[in-house]
């Protein structure tokens, strides 16, 4: 899918040093990558033929999902994934250097949400009662807290964000747990996946399957056993509401093969009948970063 000599537009969940421009740059380098304010943002520019790519957080190791994310890819445009790369986060908290003195006295800490949840032992025991204000992003809370020298507010963020803002930091690797790791997906127009170097050996599928109208008992574990006796390997299902009424849902259901394998034609056709509605949004390797941020 990928042409040398050809640069791609991507956006991302900017503005610059945010932990999607970690992951942004890790796949496309540093040419093309255009910053958009939220995740709504970055999908529309890509729906609307602005960019080729949108590279956004899909799910958090600790937090689960991003239902944004999740939301616009089943309820909003025809968008498929061409990649995915999984990188550890790190969460430092960071203020404006003419407060470095006075951090016993922060008034609000500003973060993404999954930030700020990420962080929430350590903000419960260590800035307890103080009220947190959520961003569209990691370092669009860091520039903020750059923009206001005179407020006494904190950032959490990464290291680059500090950097790039010229913020100090506080206090490093907050986050409550040691393993945390976000997956960003790169979306485009285009079915297909994206082939750089390092990719993982076996192509992920995503698949959001709807239930049969009739909803019979047992509806699920016959789709469950659409892909296990298959031996096709499920790494993620999860539900969302389906937004038409209580106890309705949707499955966002991984399985590590491709669409284009046998195996996985068969557990389509299955599916379909059993009269579940099922949308690919596509087969795509999977990338991982090195911690080094
Ligand atoms: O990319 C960012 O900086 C974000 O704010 C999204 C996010 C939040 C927490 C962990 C990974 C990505």
């Amino acid at each position: 899918m990928t042409d040398k000599n050809f640069t791609p537009t991507v956006a991302y969940l900017g503005p610059e040093a945010s932990f999607t421009h970690i992951a942004a740059t890790t796949l496309f380098g540093t040419v093309g990558l255009s910053p958009r304010p939220t995740i709504p943002d970055c999908i529309e520019a890509v729906a609307e033929g602005h960019v080729a790519y949108a590279i956004v957080p899909l799910e958090n190791a600790l937090e689960g999902s991003v239902p944004l994310t999740i939301d616009y890819l089943f309820h909003g445009n025809e968008l498929f994934i061409n990649a995915e790369i999984s990188t550890p986060i790190e969460q430092h908290i960071m203020v404006n250097k003419k407060q470095e003195e006075f951090v016993d006295e922060i008034e609000s800490v500003h973060s993404h949400p999954h930030a700020l949840a990420q962080c929430h032992k350590y903000l419960q025991y260590r800035f307890r009662r103080v009220p947190l204000i959520q961003t569209t992003s990691t370092a669009a809370a860091a520039k903020y807290v750059s923009e206001n020298p005179d407020e006494k507010i904190a950032a959490i963020g990464n290291r680059l964000a500090a950097e790039k803002y010229g913020l100090h930091i506080a206090e490093e690797n907050i986050h409550d747990f040691h393993f945390n790791h976000t997956r960003f997906v790169v979306l485009s127009l285009r079915k297909g996946m994206l082939e750089i170097e390092g990719h993982s050996e076996t192509p992920k599928t995503t698949l959001m399957v709807k239930l049969p109208e009739d909803d019979r008992s047992g509806v699920l574990h016959q789709i469950l056993s659409v892909f296990a006796w298959r031996r096709l390997n499920m790494s993620k299902i999860e539900s969302r509401p389906l937004k038409t009424g209580l106890g309705n849902y949707f499955f966002i259901i991984d399985v590590l093969e491709s669409i284009d394998h046998p195996m996985m034609k068969g557990a389509m056709e299955e599916l379909a009948a059993l009269n579940c509605t099922v949308k690919s949004l596509g087969s795509y390797f999977t990338y991982n970063e090195v911690p080094s941020r």
